[in-house]
């Protein structure tokens, strides 16, 4: 027997993936792979830092549910998409980025359930899409946005 979730009782991603340690673990494990990586090195001069990754880290937590402290700290959307202005990410680094992010997710042992993992990858497809458009040189890049907050899509969380 399917059991449906009331919406309010279904759990944010950030949640069902394990609070913030869940994302810690799964931007570390993804940038110590960037670093080994032919395509996606050479954008790290020197490695990819700490403070990089805690950034990195405070974004992902935001857009999955978790305390905005990206928008509230770092400087929100417009920090983040003045970092990739004029980067000319190559779609083959693009896809590179998120062929990597899905391993990173397997090495930091998130969630493997269907949806959790289509939830993921949709954010991941989406904004390395919207990133490789960004980073083009002479790119009409909109400034001001809300940090976006993704969610289950079509498929909420599978409980039996
Ligand atoms: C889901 C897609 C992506 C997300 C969520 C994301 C997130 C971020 C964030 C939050 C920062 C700024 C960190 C800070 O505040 O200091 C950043 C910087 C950066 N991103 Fe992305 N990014 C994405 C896609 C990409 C892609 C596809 C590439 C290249 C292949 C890329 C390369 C970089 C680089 C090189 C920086 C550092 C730039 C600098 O510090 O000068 N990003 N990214």
């Amino acid at each position: 027997m399917i059991t449906l979730l009331q919406v309010s009782e279904i759990p944010s991603l950030h949640a069902w993936a394990g609070g913030d340690a869940a994302f810690e673990r799964l931007i570390d494990a993804f940038y110590d792979r960037v670093e080994h990586d032919e395509l996606l090195a050479p954008l790290f001069p020197g490695g990819v830092s700490t403070e990089h990754r805690e950034h990195v880290t405070a974004w992902w937590i935001e857009v999955f549910g978790g305390p905005a402290t990206y928008t509230a700290g770092l400087g929100g959307y417009h920090r983040m998409v003045n970092k990739h202005v004029n980067l000319g990410i190559t779609p083959e680094q693009r896809f590179r980025f998120a062929s990597l992010m899905s391993l990173a997710a397997d090495d930091a042992g998130l969630p493997s359930d269907p949806e959790f993992r289509a939830a993921f990858v949709g954010y991941v497809e989406w904004g390395t899409r919207i990133a490789l458009a960004n980073s083009a040189p002479g790119a009409d890049v909109v400034q001001q946005a809300p940090v976006p907050h993704w969610g289950w899509g079509v498929a909420p969380p599978f409980t039996g």
